[in-house]
C-alpha cells in the first residue's frame, strides 16, 4: 500500500479551518458557513466527546466539504475518524505506528513535523505534504524557506498561531501547499451561532 497523497483529497484548497466541535449540529451549521464562503476542507480536532459523530455528521450532510480529523494522537483515534468519514487526518507530531498505519488504511495524512530530524523521518516513510506545527511558535516561516534546500519535494501546511495577518505571507512561500488554523471559527461566533460572521470570515480568508 503506498501513501495517499493528501494534497490530491484537499484539492486545491489553501486555507483550512481548525474546528473544535461543541455539537453535531453546531459542526454542521460550521461546515455549511465555511462551505458557503468558499472554503472547502475542514479540519475537526478530535478534542471533545462529540467529536467523531460531528465529524460523521459533517460528512453524511455536508457533501460538498472535504471533512478531516485534526488532533490525531493515536491509531485508535484515526481508524475511528476513518470510519466516522474524515477524508484526511492531521496530527500534531508524529509517531513510526501512525505513520505505518495512515498508509495501511488508505487514508490522507498529514504528520506533524517541528525539526528536520522529523522531516527526514515523515519524509522518509513516503509523506509529501507534513503540517508544521506550532508555526508561529517555532518560527515556521523562516523553517520553511529553510527547508526547502534539503527538502525541496517537501510541501508544508503551517499550522498554530496563525492568523489572517500572516496567512499571507506563509502562502506566498512555493513550498506552502495550504496552512490552518482557528481564526476562522471563533468561540464567540459559534456560541451566539453566527453563521453568517463565520460566512463572512470565510469570504475574507479564500480571497487570500
Ligand atoms: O490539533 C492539532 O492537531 C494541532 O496540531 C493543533 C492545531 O492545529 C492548533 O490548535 C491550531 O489552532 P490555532 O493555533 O488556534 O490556529
Amino acid at each position: 500500500m503506498s501513501v495517499v497523497d493528501a494534497e490530491a483529497v484537499l484539492r486545491g484548497q489553501r486555507i483550512i479551518p481548525v474546528y473544535t466541535p461543541g455539537s453535531e449540529t453546531e459542526a454542521v451549521a460550521v461546515a455549511r458557513a465555511l462551505l458557503q464562503g468558499g472554503i472547502g476542507a475542514i479540519e475537526v480536532t478530535l478534542r471533545t466527546p462529540v467529536a467523531i459523530d460531528a465529524i460523521a455528521a459533517i460528512a453524511r450532510d455536508v457533501p460538498g466539504m472535504i471533512v478531516g480529523a485534526g488532533t490525531v494522537l493515536d491509531v485508535a483515534q484515526l481508524h475511528q475518524a476513518h470510519r466516522a468519514g474524515a477524508r484526511f487526518a492531521v496530527s500534531p507530531g508524529c509517531s513510526d505506528e501512525l505513520l505505518r498505519e495512515a498508509r495501511e488504511a488508505a487514508i490522507a495524512y498529514l504528520p506533524g513535523v517541528a525539526t528536520s530530524s522529523e522531516v527526514m523521518k515523515a519524509f522518509g516513510a513516503g509523506y509529501r505534504l507534513l503540517k508544521v506545527f506550532p508555526a508561529q511558535a517555532i518560527n515556521a516561516l523562516a523553517l520553511i524557506a529553510a527547508w526547502s534546500g534539503p527538502f525541496a519535494q517537501a510541501r508544508f501546511c503551517p499550522t498554530g498561531g496563525i492568523d489572517a495577518a500572516h496567512a499571507a505571507q506563509y502562502l506566498a512561500q512555493p513550498n506552502v501547499a495550504c496552512l490552518g488554523g482557528s481564526w476562522l471559527t471563533p468561540k464567540a461566533l459559534i456560541e451566539r451561532g453566527d453563521w453568517a460572521q463565520i460566512e463572512a470570515l470565510a469570504r475574507a480568508a479564500s480571497a487570500l
